[in-house]
């Protein structure tokens, strides 16, 4: 799996931030505030509840890039990226990893 794509859109909303509302989709987004984006997350989230109850693999997967999306605008828009949700996810199996061993050293 390639983290490629996460990084050229985080640096596609970072530039987006400087860019006139009217010049594109993200550009009028950060230009709105957050809660036209966290409207966005919330309604991207309901998409992909639905989807999944539709039982539409492919569209599944539309919806879920939807949120994910609007997930990395809202980060953004806090000073944040994918990395940092790269980076708790690692941190957690790290933590996963050392309780498992632990586990075992009980037995
Ligand atoms: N990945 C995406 C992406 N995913 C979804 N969307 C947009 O998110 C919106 C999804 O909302 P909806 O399904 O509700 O559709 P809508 O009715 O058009 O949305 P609203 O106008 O109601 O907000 C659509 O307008 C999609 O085009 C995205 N827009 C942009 N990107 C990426 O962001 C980059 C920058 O985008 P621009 O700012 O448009 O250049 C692009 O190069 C892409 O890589």
């Amino acid at each position: 799996m390639s983290n490629d794509i996460l990084q050229r859109l985080t640096e596609t909303l970072e530039a987006r931030k400087q860019a006139s509302p009217e010049s594109s989709y993200v550009a009028k987004l950060f230009s709105k505030g957050e809660d036209a984006i966290l409207k966005k997350v919330g309604e991207e989230a309901t998409e992909v509840i639905l989807a999944a109850k539709g039982g539409d693999s492919s569209h599944l997967v539309y919806e879920t890039a939807d949120l994910w999306f609007h997930c990395m605008v809202l980060l953004a828009k806090h000073g944040l990226s994918a990395d940092d949700v790269l980076n708790e996810l690692a941190r957690r199996e790290g933590l996963s990893g050392i309780a498992e061993k632990e586990s075992r050293s009980k037995d």
